[in-house]
C-alpha cells in the first residue's frame, strides 16, 4: 500500500524558477523513504509538497498531483490543517518552543482540542516514549525546553510531532546540525517509528541514508532521476547519472 502516490508534480517559485520537474513517485506506507541529491536539487522543496508546508511561500505555483491515501492533497476542499496533523514534520533545526518539555509535547494535543490532564499526560508520555526522550526528562518534564542538549531538542521536536498521532513524519535534514552520538540515536529511532509510522526524510549523508531507509530517491536540478529501494539504486543503479553520485564522482 502506497502513503502517497504523485503524478506528473511540477512546483515553480516565483521568478519562474521551475524547482520540480514532472516528478512521478510512490512512497511506500510503513517504510522509512531517503531523498537524496545534491544541493539545491529540490529535496526540500518536494518534501515540503506532501503537506502543503509550501502554501506558505508567496509565488509558488504547483500542477501535477499529489494523493495522500487516496486523497487529492490540493483539492479546494482539503483542510490544510487536518492534513499537516496527519502529516507530520520536522526541521533541521530543532525548534523546541520556550516553555517546558511538557507544554511543547502538549501543544498540538491541545490545539487540537484535548484538554484534560489525564489525556493529557498520556500522549505527554506515550510521545516522549516514542521519541526516545522519556528516561532522560521524565523527572524535569515542567523544566524549559531550552535546556535539553540539541539532540534532546530535537527528539523533542519528533514527540511533538507524534503527539499529535500522524500517520506520516516528513524529516528535513533532521540530524545534519547534531553530533554523532545524538545523530545515531534519532537513525535507531527512525528505525522504530516506521512499524507505526511512515517516514520520507531529506538527506545530505548518503551513508544515513543506506543505514535508515528502504527506498532512495536520487533528484537532480528538479527530476527524480532514479526511485529504488535503497540497496539496489546504490549498489546496481540504472542511471549512469545515480551511479555518478552515489560514488561520490559528482559534485
Ligand atoms: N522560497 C524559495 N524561493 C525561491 N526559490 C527557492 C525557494 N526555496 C528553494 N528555492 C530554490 O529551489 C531549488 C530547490 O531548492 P531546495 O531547497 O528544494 O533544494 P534541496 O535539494 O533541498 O537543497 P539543500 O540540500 O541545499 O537543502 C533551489 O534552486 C533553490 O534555490
Amino acid at each position: 500500500m502506497d502513503a502517497f502516490q504523485i503524478t506528473d508534480l511540477n512546483l515553480w517559485y516565483s521568478g519562474n524558477q521551475h524547482a520540480l520537474k514532472g516528478v512521478d513517485m510512490n512512497i511506500p506506507e510503513h517504510e522509512v523513504t531517503a531523498l537524496i541529491g545534491p544541493s539545491g536539487c529540490g529535496k526540500s522543496t518536494f518534501l515540503r509538497t506532501l503537506n502543503r508546508m509550501q502554501d506558505l511561500i508567496e509565488g509558488v505555483r504547483i500542477e501535477g498531483e499529489v494523493l495522500f491515501k487516496g486523497q487529492d492533497v490540493y483539492a479546494p476542499k482539503t483542510d490544510v490543517n487536518e492534513l499537516r496533523k496527519r502529516v507530520g514534520m520536522v526541521f533541521q533545526k530543532a525548534n523546541p518552543f520556550p516553555m517546558s518539555i511538557y507544554d511543547n509535547v502538549a501543544y498540538g494535543p491541545r490545539i487540537h482540542g484535548t484538554h484534560a490532564k489525564r489525556d493529557l499526560d498520556d500522549i505527554v508520555e506515550e510521545s516522549l516514549k516514542g521519541a526516545a526522550l522519556w528516561d532522560e526528562v521524565k523527572d524535569r518534564l515542567n523544566k524549559g525546553a531550552l535546556g535539553l542538549s540539541g539532540g534532546q531538542q530535537q527528539r523533542l521536536c519528533i514527540a511533538r510531532a507524534l503527539a499529535v498521532k500522524p500517520e506520516v513524519l516528513l524529516l528535513d535534514e533532521s540530524t545534519s546540525a547534531l553530533d554523532p552520538i545524538s545523530t545515531e540515536q534519532i537513525e535507531q529511532l527512525v528505525g522504530t517509528l516506521k512499524t507505526r509510522y511512515t517516514v520520507v526524510m531529506v538527506t545530505h549523508n548518503m551513508q544515513q541514508a543506506v543505514r535508515v531507509s528502504d527506498n532512495a530517491a536520487f533528484f537532480l536540478l528538479g527530476e527524480l532521476v532514479e526511485f529504488d529501494r535503497t540497496d539496489a539504486l546504490f549498489n546496481s543503479p540504472r542511471d549512469q547519472r545515480t551511479l555518478d553520485y552515489v560514488s561520490g564522482r559528482f559534485g
